[in-house]
């Protein structure tokens, strides 16, 4: 049923060289189909399932395109939630309707059929297309909040987005009104937090639900604080990211394997990039990270980036580069906007220069002359810094904020219309998550920029992007 094995997916490269998923020496797997066995969905189980699936994942591409959900996807996040979510969440998310979350992003039509039927999930979709609330939901099917111990556990790569991914699960999993209805508990263990408080808490009443980064879970199950023999479902939201990652690789892994066993939970990873997709289901089975049933669910896999994002580039040298970005500011006016810089390389910061990110905020606060709160989000601010400036920021009003690539993933501010690229990003992959801090409403067909500053020599990089995340850039005269 997912739309991967009915797609047939244009070979594109999200890729360096060797994935660490899966050393070069491992040929391609052949038999494909042993991963894509076909999921039976409660919803779609008619002997014509195939071929009702195959006009869904052709309806699938349109209503991406055109941004509106048409009669035969006119299903409704209550339809496919009944049954398997409890009704006061249901009930929730009837607030949420309020909102405007009343049908199903594609990869929620996609996934959650599955997920619903115990299956281990791979959902591996565009940027901003709600995964999250995906595998929310999966949780808020499995746990009983009756019980007093952790059953869900949700890995993720930093705290900001440990402390997004939490907020959203206090919002589905709080009491419900009806005083019968016990709430779940979620802790935020992520780091940079107060280690010594979560373990008292653990100890005297585990929540239900964890959002954890890898080194603060790996050190409560290390000290034995923390057990995953109850836990139902393990999710790992930004997967390659993680793998990817020269410390949190090898944790993860351990948690994978070590401190709980595939067999004993579901599990689901998330990411928009999965790069070299086949060898990592491959590895996932073979390495023991899921069940050997495992569903690869990739949504919309000939357009990896949002069609709403239109993308420019502007050549400048780097001496007015500065000068180059207050004229796009003015020229755009973004409602909001993440001003990208690449990070301080180590031999710039021996020779006691001032990181790019530092000159930049200087500039543009004795320079820019508009309305938009100017913020910074760096690796090297302390955590309380950074998250004084995410809530300035969700506390509404616009906003110019300079980051390095620590903004880059998973980070949902759905009012950011402008994307700049102040320094190009190292990987096509580093630019599909950048460029998806933007066009964030799923429904909306509201364009957002992504422009890229770059000089003459840069323009063969932005072109190699082009070709392998498919999209075309547009060049800005000035
Ligand atoms: N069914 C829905 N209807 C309307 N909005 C939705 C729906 N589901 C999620 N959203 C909203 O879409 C936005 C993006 O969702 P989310 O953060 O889960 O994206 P994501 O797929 O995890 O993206 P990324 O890969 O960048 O992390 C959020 O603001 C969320 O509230």
């Amino acid at each position: 049923m997912a739309s991967h094995q009915l797609l047939s997916v244009p070979h594109f490269s999200l890729l360096p060289k060797v994935s660490p998923f899966h050393p070069p020496f491992l040929s391609t797997p052949r038999k494909l189909s042993l991963f894509h066995s076909t999921t039976c969905s409660p919803l779609q189980s008619s002997p014509n399932s195939r071929i009702t699936n195959l006009q869904a994942v052709t309806n699938t591409c349109s209503e991406t395109e055109s941004n509106a959900p048409t009669e035969t996807t006119a299903l409704t996040l209550r339809n496919i939630c009944q049954g398997f979510v409890p009704e006061h969440i249901l009930h929730r998310q009837a607030l949420m309707e309020e909102i405007g979350f009343v049908f199903p992003t594609d990869i929620q039509r996609e996934a959650l059929p599955t997920l619903f039927t115990g299956r281990d999930c791979i959902l591996h979709a565009q940027t901003g297309s709600g995964k999250t609330l995906t595998y929310l939901l999966l949780i808020l099917s499995l746990i009983n909040p009756q019980r007093s111990s952790v059953q869900a556990v949700v890995v993720v790569p930093t705290r900001e987005l440990g402390m997004q991914v939490t907020k959203v699960a206090r919002m589905l999993a709080a009491k419900s009104t009806d005083a019968e209805v016990k709430g779940c508990t979620v802790m935020a263990l992520l780091d940079g937090g107060m280690l010594r408080r979560h373990k008292s808490w653990l100890k005297a009443e585990p929540p239900a639900i964890v959002v954890a980064t890898v080194a603060s879970l790996c050190h409560m199950l290390e000290k034995h604080i923390l057990r995953l023999d109850s836990v139902k479902v393990l999710v790992v939201d930004e997967v390659d990211f993680l793998f990817y990652s020269s410390k949190q690789a090898g944790p993860v892994r351990k948690l994978l394997t070590s401190f709980s066993s595939c067999d004993k939970r579901q599990t689901v990873f998330a990411s928009a990039s999965i790069p070299q997709h086949k060898h990592f289901v491959h590895d996932c089975m073979q390495q023991k990270w899921t069940k050997r049933d495992v569903v690869h669910i990739h949504v919309s896999a000939i357009t990896p980036m949002p069609l709403c994002l239109l993308h420019k580039f502007v050549v400048c040298g780097k001496k007015n580069k500065h000068q180059v970005l207050l004229a796009l500011l003015e020229s755009d006016a973004p409602e909001s906007a993440i001003i990208f810089v690449g990070e301080q390389s180590e031999k710039s910061k021996k020779a006691g220069n001032d990181p790019s990110t530092t000159l930049l905020i200087e500039f543009l606060k004795t320079s820019y002359d508009g309305s938009l709160e100017i913020l910074l989000l760096e690796e090297d601010m302390n955590f309380n810094s950074r998250a004084a400036s995410l809530t300035e920021i969700r506390q509404g009003g616009g906003f110019l904020l300079v980051s390095t690539d620590i903004a880059a993933r998973g980070i949902d501010l759905p009012e950011t219309t402008h994307i700049f690229n102040f320094d190009l990003p190292q990987t096509a992959t580093d630019y599909l998550h950048r460029a998806g801090r933007a066009g964030r409403k799923p429904f909306s067909d509201r364009k957002c920029i992504v422009t890229n500053l770059i000089t003459s020599e840069e323009r063969f990089v932005l072109q190699r992007f082009e070709n392998e995340l498919m999209f075309s850039c547009e060049e800005l005269m000035f």
